[in-house]
């Protein structure tokens, strides 16, 4: 099919199927762009409980940082358009749908397919970092599988351009590195952090500092009280890889570049074509 071309989009132009998902501000359709046939994601948000939550600039931070973004492990947002009450997002489909889901499937996931996520996250991250954009926002949640079972980054609503600093606190605490909890200066480093979190999901099935209340929650990270259960069994090149992601001085978390480089990832990532 050809490319969604960029035009001024109405409902009119999509045949709507079935729901896909909900998120906070509101549900995901299967839709079909009747002029090219192109298959799409139409993300439906109310313009009211934008304006109520007061994320409008956060929705064009997004939709401007996406329109410079293509990578294979990247969501593409195609465009937006708007009527009356609501806003709708134009994405890419991801035919196999959301990761969390596997996830709670699988309890948690072998350490080769664990070690191609992070590898292509990783890779993901160098190409949002070389442009001066950090994703701030990285969890299962947020992760999407593609028609070849790729990993895909959506949903860059808390994503910023580095030169300015933001202390906005977003979702859940568990992926938020010490430096955003303690509402500090924080840079791409942001992202480092919570892929040693998500690493650890991947391995265990659990966050790596969840506790039943916030302030505990809060205090594990801040402590940076990284356990590693007995069950299930993970390598000790896992366990090193996270250690060396999960450190409280963002200075001296692992760059991206050498993440790619560790022996835990060479060893059991598969390499995608
Ligand atoms: N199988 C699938 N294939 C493709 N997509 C699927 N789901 C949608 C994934 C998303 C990608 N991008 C997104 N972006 C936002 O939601 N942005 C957003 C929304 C509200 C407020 C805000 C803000 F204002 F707070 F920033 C920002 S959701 C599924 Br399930």
């Amino acid at each position: 099919a050809s490319a969604v071309e960029k035009r001024r989009w109405t409902l009119n132009d999509f045949d709507i199927g079935k729901p896909l998902g909900r998120g906070k501000f509101g549900h995901v359709y299967l839709a079909r762009e009747k002029r090219s046939n192109h298959i799409v994601a139409l993300k439906v948000l109310f313009k009211s409980q934008l304006q109520q939550s007061q994320v409008e600039h956060q929705l064009r931070r997004e939709v401007e940082i996406q329109s410079h973004l293509r990578h294979s492990n990247i969501l593409r947002l195609y465009g937006y358009f708007y009527d009356q009450k609501r806003i709708y997002l134009v994405l890419e489909y991801a035919p196999r749908g959301e990761l969390y889901k596997e996830l709670q499937k699988c309890k948690y996931f072998s350490e080769r397919r664990a070690a191609t996520y992070v590898a292509s996250l990783a890779r993901a991250l160098i190409y949002c970092h070389g442009k001066h954009v950090i994703h701030r926002d990285i969890k299962p949640e947020n992760l999407l599988i593609g028609a070849q079972g790729e990993l895909k980054i959506a949903d860059f609503g808390w994503s910023v351009h580095t030169f300015n600093r933001r202390r906005t606190m977003c979702g859940t605490l568990d992926y938020l590195p010490p430096e955003m909890v303690e509402s500090v200066e924080h840079d791409a480093s942001v992202d480092i952090w919570s892929l040693g979190v998500l690493c650890y999901e991947f391995l265990y099935g659990v966050p790596p500092f969840e506790a039943k209340e916030h302030s505990d929650t809060y205090r594990r990270i801040v402590q940076v009280d990284l356990k590693f259960p007995p069950r299930p069994i993970i390598s000790s090149t896992a366990k090193d890889l996270i250690s060396q992601m999960l450190v409280k001085d963002c200075s001296q978390r692992l760059p991206l570049h050498k993440v790619l480089e560790h022996p835990w990832i060479v060893q059991n990532a598969e390499i995608s074509g």
